[in-house]
């Protein structure tokens, strides 16, 4: 049989048995982790569909591999090969800090519109954690990927952009109070009601195919009233308007503690909650951040713009045994283009030394596989991590915080896992 083309009609992916799928290898680890999970996914594949289905990997290239070769660090075919197999992989890319080239991994979110992207963050049996009861945080993070003040619009210290926009700011918007030294730079953060619609839909409509109870709008909206407020308006707005029969809103909760009081709310709440509806509620990002290591429990999907994400998938990622096996998605769910990709960044220290964990990454293609619907596959990988980790043979990270446990090189985890698929 050949290699096909991904496609999609109306909406619906058409995948054939032999799939082409782009990959970025990446920057720094990046080669050591896309060549363990790589040969993992191939077997699990493998194994699950005894030769019928088999993934045909196709390597494009960003980065520094990409400048070496073409002297472009984001090449025109890597953006039109993505568009074209609408399905791809990456490993991760360095970004300069303070200058240099903007983020490659946010331009290819940008470029593609992949406005969602998904972090699932569950525990699993016997990964060392920091918290006492790591069971308990099972969360899918829902981060807004095109805008906020990630998108990038900045403007150096001292330039003449920065001269100009205070001046405006101060002459013409009455910004007067505000502290404009010289030395300041300037970033501006744009948050649209079309951009919160479609990822706090997505949010809620995976909530719905996927049984969970809550969506938690997250922002800092008593401070940024008119990007992270209105985030939070325009969610719930959207949440009743498009999913009335189907959610119960803590918009709703407050009409009826206004009009019949607290306990009113409750019921109304708990007959929601017991009819299976899902309840869209919301939290200011600070106190988040805490309650997410004092109750998790109380969180499930959780929506959020672009910086807020960022931050709360690492902290996320650590309650469950680090960023190590963190995977993730971007997506666009009306075009049907998604970029696989691990949480993760490129740990520049360890590069080119077969050591990190290559989970996230492989994790990454667990999902992958799902978005594909070769569940056969994704289950066998699952279960043989399950097994891998209870076997205590794990890479450093692990390694370090357990008791008994053999460390293992990356690629030596992936022959491990291999072996208990
Ligand atoms: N999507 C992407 O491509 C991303 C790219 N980046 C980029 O990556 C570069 C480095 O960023 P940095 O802030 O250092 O963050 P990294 O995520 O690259 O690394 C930070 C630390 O996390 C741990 N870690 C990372 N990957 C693994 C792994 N696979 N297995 C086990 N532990 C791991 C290591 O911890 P320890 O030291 O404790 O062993 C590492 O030192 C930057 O240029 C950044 O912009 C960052 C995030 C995402
Ligand atoms: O693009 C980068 O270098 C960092 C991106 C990042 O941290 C993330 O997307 O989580
Ligand atoms: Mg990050």
């Amino acid at each position: 049989m050949a290699a096909e083309k991904i496609q999609t009609n109306n909406g619906v992916l058409s995948v054939p048995n032999e799939p082409i799928v782009p990959f970025i290898e990446g920057d720094g680890t990046g080669p050591d982790i896309w060549a363990a999970a790589s040969r993992v996914l191939d077997a699990a594949v493998e194994k699950a569909y005894g030769g019928e289905r088999k993934i045909h990997w196709k390597e494009i290239l960003a980065g520094e591999k990409a400048y070496n070769q073409t002297g472009e660090w984001l090449p025109a075919e890597t953006l039109d090969a993505v568009r074209e197999y609408l399905i791809a992989i990456k490993g991760p890319l360095t970004t300069p800090i303070g200058g240099g080239i903007r983020s490659l991994n946010v331009a290819l979110r940008q470029e593609l519109d992949l406005y969602t992207c998904l972090r699932p963050v569950r525990y699993f049996t016997g990964v060392p954690s920091p918290v006492k009861r790591p069971e308990d945080t099972n969360m899918v993070i829902f981060r807004e990927n095109t805008e906020d003040i990630y998108a990038g619009i900045e403007f150096k210290e001292g330039s003449d952009e920065v001269k100009k926009l205070v001046a405006f700011l101060q002459d013409e918007l009455g910004a007067k109070n505000i502290r404009f030294p010289e030395t300041s730079g300037i970033g501006v953060k744009p948050v649209s009601k079309e951009g919160t619609e479609r990822l706090v839909r997505s949010a809620i409509q995976y909530a719905l195919d996927e049984g969970r109870k809550s969506v938690t709008l997250v922002h800092k909206g008593n401070i940024m009233k008119f990007t992270e407020g209105a985030f939070k308006s325009w969610g719930y707005d959207l949440a009743e308007r498009e999913f009335g029969d189907k959610v119960f809103t803590w918009a709703e909760y407050d009409k009826i503690v206004e009009a019949s009081g607290r306990e009113a709310a409750d019921k109304a709440q708990s007959e929601a909650e017991a009819a299976g509806k899902i309840v869209i509620k919301d939290s200011i990002a600070d106190i988040f951040l805490q309650q997410i290591l004092t109750r998790p429990k109380e969180f499930d999907v959780v929506a959020t713009m672009n910086l807020n994400g960022d931050y709360v998938s690492d902290a996320l990622a650590a309650q469950v045994g680090g960023i190590g096996i963190a995977p993730g998605a971007n997506i666009n769910y009306d075009t049907g283009h998604a970029i696989f990709e691990a949480t993760h960044g490129t740990a520049p220290k360890y590069a080119g030394l077969d050591k990190v964990n290559p989970s996230s990454v492989l994790l990454s293609g667990d999902l992958l596989l799902r978005h594909l619907g070769w569940v056969e596959a994704a289950d066998l990988i699952m279960s043989s991590m399950d097994k891998t980790i209870e076997s205590k043979v794990v890479t450093y990270d692990f390694a370090r915080l357990m008791d008994g446990a053999t460390e293992v090189s990356c690629s030596g985890f992936a022959d491990e896992l291999i072996k208990n698929l």
